[in-house]
């Protein structure tokens, strides 16, 4: 049977800061069109992973493979080219404070595009409306937007480019539950409307259940288990198990069954 080649392949991949091994020989694959959720303990490297993917932290060892491309083996207007077929959203959202929404929408543009304000506020207002914002709220400054907001404009930024791949960095830390099940429910219709990858880091259990099409779980620099929801409940792995069997995690589990 051929299979879809994966959109991101991580290989033998060792990672660390000084003495400290983060990652230690991890294999990973991220599948095409598909919602992958990264967890694992506090500490354990899951931000790592995303940032040295995206190339903000340099390797010891392995290799990394995007939308076809090793990294290694890419030169400077390749890498730029690719980097514009991604797109990202840090955990503290990371706006720049002295512009408007609309203005943080486009600062990609700006920096890759060669297109005139007219164009750049258009495809503003679309990636605005596209995340539930609308152009009045483009004229805000981001000290006036609620946690939600924030997390919806810089989501908005990570799809300035249309990018295939979307990498999120706990997108729904901070906030309340009911705008974290909105902000899901908004990755989830992007991810089936536009067919992007995602690969989100997330502690929300909430968002495991709801957004991701499968789960990779993170321990001693390693994936120590992947899967389905379902194949997370069977594991035997410790730390699995008292994750998504423990408390809160059996009442989820509880609930999606009566279902
Ligand atoms: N720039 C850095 N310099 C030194 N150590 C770092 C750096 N970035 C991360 N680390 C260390 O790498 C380890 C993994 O950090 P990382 O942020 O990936 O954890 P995490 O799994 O995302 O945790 P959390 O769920 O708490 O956000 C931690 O021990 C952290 O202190």
């Amino acid at each position: 049977m051929s299979e879809t080649p994966p959109v991101i392949k991580v290989r033998d991949l060792v990672v660390g800061f000084g003495t400290q091994t983060v990652l230690d020989h991890l294999d990973m694959d991220v599948r095409p069109s598909e919602i992958l959720g990264v967890v694992g303990a506090s500490g354990a490297g899951k931000s790592v992973l995303l940032r040295t993917i995206i190339g903000l932290i340099p390797r010891r060892e392995g290799s990394i493979e995007v939308l076809g491309k090793d990294l290694d083996r890419v030169d400077e207007n390749e890498r730029r080219a690719l980097e514009r077929r991604w797109g990202v959203l840090f955990q503290q959202g990371a706006l720049f404070s002295s512009l408007t929404v609309k203005q943080n929408v486009q600062f990609p543009m700006r920096e890759n595009l060669d297109i005139s304000q007219r164009l750049m506020d258009e495809m503003a207002y679309a990636k605005l409306e596209l995340v539930g914002l609308s152009p009045r709220d483009g004229e805000k400054f981001p000290s006036e937007l609620s946690g939600g907001m924030t997390k919806r404009v810089a989501l908005a930024r990570a799809l300035a480019l249309d990018p295939e791949i979307v990498f999120l960095d706990e997108p729904t830390s901070g906030l309340d539950p009911i705008s974290a099940g909105d902000f899901d429910e908004l990755i989830r219709t992007l991810q089936q409307t536009l067919e992007i990858t995602v690969f989100m880091v997330t502690h929300d259990l909430e968002s495991l259940y709801n957004a991701c099409d499968r789960i990779a779980v993170l321990a001693d620099g390693k994936v120590a288990a992947e899967g389905t929801i379902s194949v997370m409940l069977e594991s035997q792995h410790p730390w699995v198990k008292m994750y998504f069997q423990g408390k809160r995690g059996s009442s989820l589990a509880d609930r999606e069954l009566t279902q």
